[in-house]
């Protein structure tokens, strides 16, 4: 295993976060000798397992993810083995044949964190960490939070002191967190642990942390396997702090590589508009990505304006010929009123994917007759303001609404009749 710089391609024997120059580093995984139709083999005589760490939907690619590992020193929770669903309301309303939906959102702490993160905790253990760290909107701070606990460690979590989820933040506690509400956005919590963990001895569960996309590379594998190593025309996923699409274009390059695919899917990324610095660089023909120092978007896990891993990202667009686009947060919240009642339902900025697909289908970028799959982050009960916003306080396009108890019984027969 290596540890190359993607700014200045410098290589490391050892592991660290960040190159010398400050760029990200990608873990380089030497794959020779490996053999595309036994790894379909083993991957499917795994599927089997219920108790060994083989069990997981990430650990089972172990492979092509940390080899080295002992089998005894993985924390797992049996993280991945999300469902794959289809639904012809979610399709109607993007405008096309079909689409499929891949719920991370039913990751044990309810979002696709935790794909990296059973990786990541895992290593760091592996080094003798007892102290691991994040910051976090929320979604990865309940992530680390719980595999931490489940590890016998302790963890150390820099939360912004506002627009973020309660329920992720509660969630987070509850897990057994040390919680520091700081004032700013994920943005400034990441350079203060890029500056202070090492003096603390913290081992650092963010996606700088090459470990993170590691493991997050196993929901394409996973993607893949169960639509028999055929993926579909485009894969669909929104875009904060970039791991999700870096970790797809990673996962992507393997499976090609490895002779697993023999074709690349499209990959689109959505951003939200109030905090999408990465669309504006591809959008404006830029090659440097221009931080956004007031990120602001109700789906709140995309609140950042300096997103680290942009240049992992852009790799992902650049070779699968992919494409960026941005959608208002009114977009985001009708999309995900409609997966919910789907009865799949996510957070909302999960629903950042359907609504990228709805306009890059109206801009016919996307054939209505082209196979997709969107990537469904979040748990739709990480953010429950969300839903009583829509469903209860505002009157929106797609709400629904309790029936009153001052009915009499006649009147709910008439209801339901
Ligand atoms: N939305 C994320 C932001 C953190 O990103 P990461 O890629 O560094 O984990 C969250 O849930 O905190």
């Amino acid at each position: 295993m290596k540890f190359v710089c993607v700014e200045c391609s410098k290589v490391f024997a050892e592991f660290r976060y960040t190159c010398t120059c400050n760029g990200m580093l990608d873990i380089f995984q030497d794959f020779s000798g490996l053999d595309a139709e036994e790894l379909k083999r083993l991957f499917q005589s795994r599927l089997s397992d219920r108790l060994s760490p083989y069990a997981s939907g990430v650990w089972r690619y172990k492979e092509l993810i940390f080899p080295d590992v002992e089998d005894s020193a993985i924390v797992t929770k049996y993280e991945g083995n999300t469902g794959l669903y289809r639904s012809d309301a979610v399709a109607s309303y993007a405008g096309t044949r079909s689409v499929w939906l891949k719920a991370q959102s039913e990751n044990p702490s309810g979002s696709f964190k935790d794909n990296g993160m059973t990786v990541a905790v895992t290593h760091g253990r592996s080094l003798g960490y007892d102290r691991f760290t994040c910051t976090s909107t929320g979604n990865t701070s309940s992530s680390l939070a719980m595999y931490a606990s489940l590890a016998g460690r302790k963890s150390y979590v820099f939360v912004p002191n506002k627009n973020i989820s309660l329920n992720k933040v509660l969630q987070t506690l509850a897990y057994g967190a040390n919680i520091f509400s700081i004032e700013g956005t994920y943005d400034h919590g990441i350079k203060f642990l890029e500056e202070n963990s090492e003096k603390l001895g913290l081992y650092i569960c963010n996606s700088i942390n090459p470990f993170r996309i590691e493991g997050q590379k196993s929901i394409v594998y996973e993607l893949a396997q169960v639509m028999s190593w055929k993926l579909p025309d485009w894969i669909f996923v929104p875009g904060g702090a970039l791991s999700n699409v870096s970790a797809l274009g990673k996962g992507l390059s393997d499976l090609y590589a490895l002779g697993l695919i023999d074709k690349l899917p499209r990959v689109a990324l959505v951003q939200a508009e109030g905090a999408s610095p990465f669309y504006k660089m591809v959008a404006e023909g830029k090659t440097a990505l221009e931080a956004e120092p007031n990120p602001y978007t109700r789906a709140s896990a995309l609140n950042i304006g300096d997103p680290p891993s942009w240049r992992k990202a852009q790799r992902t667009l650049h070779e699968t010929n992919g494409v960026a686009v941005s959608v208002t947060d009114e977009e985001i919240l009708n999309a995900k009123a409609v997966i919910d009642a789907s009865g799949i339902g996510c957070e909302p900025a999960s629903a950042a994917t359907v609504a990228g697909l709805r306009k890059l289908v109206s801009q016919q970028i996307v054939d209505k007759d082209e196979t997709v799959a969107c990537i469904l982050t979040g748990n739709m009960l990480k953010d429950t303001d969300a839903l009583r916003e829509y469903h209860l306080e505002d009157n929106k396009p797609f709400s629904n609404k309790i029936i009153p108890s001052s009915l009499t019984y006649d009147d709910i027969f008439a209801v339901i009749k």
